[in-house]
């Protein structure tokens, strides 16, 4: 990991920082560019062509329908299952919390206006599975979808090496009376959700995070099909005092630097002895963990900050903002009122990020890239339109009326205010 005093960081070192330049995405562009492209003209051929380029699989067919999840599914193990329930339960009561209706407000007397929540009807939603498979995500973005009444959910996972979803996957389709699952990853599927191919249905929004090549398709179909936001590589930023424990921020850090090579997790500190202490223990942990090379390419990206005092750091972190932001201060709560740019936040040295990745109850599809700074993460509201409302009664009219009739006068739309003179003369 990358060693910086923040004092000694130029405003434009900290601006290249925060922009993530580190990781240099050219080259994931243009493949990118040109995966798309095939997917469009070619359609079912491309996908079958990048199955076996990337995948490494020759499919019979590109998705799996409700028959062959059941019988994958019945392979799930016990205690996988229970807590994948447990899971559900969790994050389906939180978000079923978000779902409000708004009171209609009259603005003037006879004018009513309010606005009405309508789910959107064709929705993709992508869950991956390159480096690791993650049911988790299937429920992050299920859930909403189903709560917020989405009536065709498309779901694309890549396929294993033998050509399946694996039974965690099948299990939650299931849960979520999803009976179909089209077998593909990367910017293929992406690709084919948003242009459609002869069998993978267009849609309206594509929702779901993945690797660089997943992020830079999304962000390039926007023109055909709407996104829940730019969501991968993962990203964690702790800020600790001289209070934390050394080993849970390392516990931490590695923890989403596990994610993927291109992952990026940032210790922000106070105390030089603090941040010591976590290189040590991130040695110690590093070693055990099964995808090492992972998460050691991932810190190799990775950066750690030594500042002068909190406010300072929080400041650091507002700029960069975030997709996970922890909090491991002997003062959390003054600092919660801070925080600005921020995907989702985790008090204290007993919340580990892992909660909210797999069953706390939040939504753990956010933000990345600095994309905190102006979108939220996955919840029922990124499946619903609101549609606004509006009637006048007599009153309404008579009172609205000339304001109007100015309004347009004013902008030389003559058609505008006739719409309204029109009805005064009828009401008079
Ligand atoms: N921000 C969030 O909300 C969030 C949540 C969960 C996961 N994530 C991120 O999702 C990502 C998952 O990545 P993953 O790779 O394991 O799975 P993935 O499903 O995103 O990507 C796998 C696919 O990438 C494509 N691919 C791989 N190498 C390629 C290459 N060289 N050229 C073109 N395409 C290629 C293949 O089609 C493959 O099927 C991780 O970066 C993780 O951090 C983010
Ligand atoms: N940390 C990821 C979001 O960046 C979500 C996840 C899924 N499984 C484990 N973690
Ligand atoms: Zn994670």
């Amino acid at each position: 990991m990358k060693i910086y005093n923040l004092k000694n960081l130029t405003k434009g070192e900290v601006n290249n920082i925060c922009s993530r330049s580190i990781i240099d995405d050219n080259l994931v562009k243009s493949r990118t560019a040109e995966i798309l492209k095939r997917v469009k003209e070619e359609g079912d051929s491309a996908l079958f062509a990048y199955s076996e380029l990337f995948d490494s699989v020759t499919l019979p067919k590109l998705f799996l329908d409700e028959e062959e999840l059941k019988s994958i599914a019945a392979h799930i193990p016990e205690k996988v299952k229970n807590s994948i329930d447990i899971a559900y339960q969790n994050i389906y009561a939180f978000h079923k919390n978000q779902v409000i209706a708004e009171p209609k407000i009259e603005t003037m007397p006879g004018v009513t206006c309010w606005r009405e929540n309508r789910p959107i009807e064709k929705v993709g939603l992508y869950v991956p599975g390159g480096t690791a498979v993650l049911p988790s995500t299937f429920l992050m973005l299920g859930i909403p979808a189903k709560i917020a009444g989405c009536k065709e959910i498309v779901v694309c996972s890549p396929p294993q090496i033998n050509g399946k979803v694996n039974c965690y996957i099948a299990y939650v389709a299931l849960l979520l009376g999803i009976t179909r699952i089209y077998l593909m990853g990367g910017a293929q599927a992406i690709a084919a959700m948003a242009y459609g191919t002869e069998t993978v249905p267009r849609v309206y929004k594509i929702l779901g995070p993945g690797n660089r090549y997943v992020t830079e398709a999304k962000k390039t179909v926007q023109n055909t099909v709407a996104i829940d936001m730019p969501a991968g590589p993962s990203e964690v930023l702790v800020l600790a005092d001289e209070t934390a424990n050394p080993s849970y921020l390392a516990a931490d850090l590695l923890a989403q630097a596990e994610h993927g090579i291109d992952s990026q997790s940032i210790l922000v500190s106070t105390s030089q002895n603090i941040i010591e202490e976590t290189l040590k223990e991130i040695d110690l942990q590093l070693n055990i963990l099964p995808r090492k090379e992972i998460a050691a390419a991932a810190l190799r990206n990775s950066f750690i900050i030594l500042s002068e005092n909190l406010d300072e750091s929080i400041n650091f972190s507002n700029q960069y903002a975030p997709e996970h932001l922890i909090l491991a201060t002997k003062n959390n709560e003054k600092i919660i009122p801070l925080i600005i740019n921020a995907g989702s936040v985790f008090i204290g040295s007993l919340t580990p990020e892992s909660a909210g990745d797999y069953a706390s109850g939040t939504n753990h599809t956010l933000p990345t890239s600095s994309f905190a700074k102006a979108y939220s993460g996955v919840s029922v509201d990124t499946f619903i339109k609101k549609i606004t409302f509006q009637q006048l009664d007599i009153n309404g009219l008579k009172n609205i009326g000339t304001t109007v009739e100015t309004l347009a006068e004013a902008e030389g739309l003559q058609a505008h205010k006739n719409a309204i003179s029109i009805r005064l003369r009828d009401i008079k």
